[in-house]
């Protein structure tokens, strides 16, 4: 299920309350691959609630550029919330997603490989809170860009 942004931070608020720990990742998600699955499949393990941020159409356009994304946010956050690790999904307009984590308070926040933790903007607000940030595996040669280049030939 979608969040409305307004109404997520309670909805995680309540599962904290019922001892649920809650886990937060976000992205573009433009073109789903096995490196994402795999990579959302991990982040659901590190606690009981996988919550994923998504990056907004225009926000997606100012990361990645103009021809970007290929899938709206709307079809983006669906796509993810019919996958089994995932719980909810919020989308989100800002180029990083400190405020939508300042806003939720996740027990545990999680990207994959191809980062750093202290390369994360979002590490402090996140460690604010108490949490904790963890980077997971990296499946090599998976990408959304992989699969556009494919296509384009
Ligand atoms: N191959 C992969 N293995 C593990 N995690 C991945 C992989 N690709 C992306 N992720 C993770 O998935 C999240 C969303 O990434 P994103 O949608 O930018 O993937 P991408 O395929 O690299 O996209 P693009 O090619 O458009 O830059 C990020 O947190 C990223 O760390
Ligand atoms: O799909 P991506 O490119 O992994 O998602 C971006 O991640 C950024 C990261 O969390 C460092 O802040 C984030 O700022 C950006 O808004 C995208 O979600």
């Amino acid at each position: 299920m979608i969040l409305r942004r307004d109404l997520a931070p309670t909805i995680v608020e309540e599962l904290k309350k019922q001892g649920k720990k809650v886990v937060f990742t976000n992205g573009c998600f433009d073109i789903l691959h096995v490196g994402h699955l795999t990579y959302l499949n991990e982040a659901k393990r590190q606690g009981d609630i996988l919550i994923v941020g998504v990056n907004s159409d225009s926000s997606v356009k100012r990361l990645k550029g103009e021809s970007r994304p290929i899938n709206n946010e709307i079809d983006r956050g669906e796509m993810l919330c019919g996958l089994k690790a995932v719980d909810y999904t919020v989308i989100f307009h800002e180029d990083t997603p400190m405020e939508l984590i300042d806003e939720l308070k996740p027990s545990i926040h999680v990207k994959g490989g191809d980062y750093k933790k202290e390369d994360l903007p979002e590490t402090k607000i996140v460690e604010k809170h108490g949490g904790e940030v963890r980077i997971l595996g990296f499946v090599e040669g998976k990408s959304t860009t992989n699969i556009v280049k494919k296509i384009q030939g």
